[in-house]
């Protein structure tokens, strides 16, 4: 299984929080079967299982800040090793988050085939998270840390699509359109792949 995961297909979905990665994630999954691995859907299980670990990634995210790039490789890696046999490739959701994560990526698992980059303002990012702070629970939808989450996007995440972008594998794709119209384009750019 170690080796089988060197052989599917890697999508990554990049874009700053609130930007829309999981509602096109979700998409995605529904019409190619992709294995969904959203890295901070997994360190919140992670949180909610309650262990000593989690109690220490709760803390950083309330903050805003990253969690150390081993911790969410090795929970990525783990996955994907578990869903190999399943798997029709894998949709990567919120990670790399600094180019650092990128590299460490590569090094462990192998280059992907495309990388998604669902862009909004700024403005429209937060307007969404608030309004997603409404009913998501999230210790993180909150005006302080959703500002946070943002300053670290742009100072840490961005670098990681210009890092991309010099191999060509890099889509932008306007997400401040409706649903339905930027998910048209994300189809477009899996079509495109072989
Ligand atoms: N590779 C990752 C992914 C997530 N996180 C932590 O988990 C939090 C939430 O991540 P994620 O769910 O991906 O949040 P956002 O992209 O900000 O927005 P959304 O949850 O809607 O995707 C981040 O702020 C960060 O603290 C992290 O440290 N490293
Ligand atoms: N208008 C509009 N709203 C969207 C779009 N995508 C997501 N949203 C809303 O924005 C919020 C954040 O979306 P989510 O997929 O969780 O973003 P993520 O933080 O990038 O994973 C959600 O409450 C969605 O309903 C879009 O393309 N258009
Ligand atoms: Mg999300």
């Amino acid at each position: 299984n170690y080796l089988k995961i060197w052989n599917l297909r890697v999508v990554l979905m990049s874009g700053g929080p609130g930007s829309g990665k999981g509602t096109q994630c979700e998409k995605i999954v529904a019409k190619y079967g992709y294995t969904h691995l959203s890295s901070g859907d997994l360190l919140r299980a992670e949180v909610a299982s309650g262990s000593e670990r989690g109690k220490q990634l709760q803390a950083i995210m309330q903050k805003g800040e990253l969690v150390p790039l081993d911790t969410v490789l090795d929970m990525i890696k783990d996955t994907m090793i578990a869903k190999a046999d399943v798997s029709k490739g894998y949709l990567i959701d919120g990670y790399p988050r600094e180019v650092k994560q990128g590299e460490e990526f590569e090094k462990k698992i192998g280059a992907p085939a495309l990388l998604l980059y669902v862009d909004a303002k700024a403005e429209t990012m937060v307007q969404r998270l608030m309004k997603r702070g409404e009913t998501s629970g999230r210790a993180d939808d909150n005006e302080e840390t959703i500002k946070k989450r943002l300053d670290l996007y742009y100072k840490a995440t961005e670098p990681v699509i210009a890092y991309y972008e010099k191999r060509g594998i890099v889509r932008k794709i306007n997400s401040e359109l409706p649903v339905d119209e930027v998910f048209a384009i994300v189809v477009k750019a899996i079509d495109e792949l072989k």
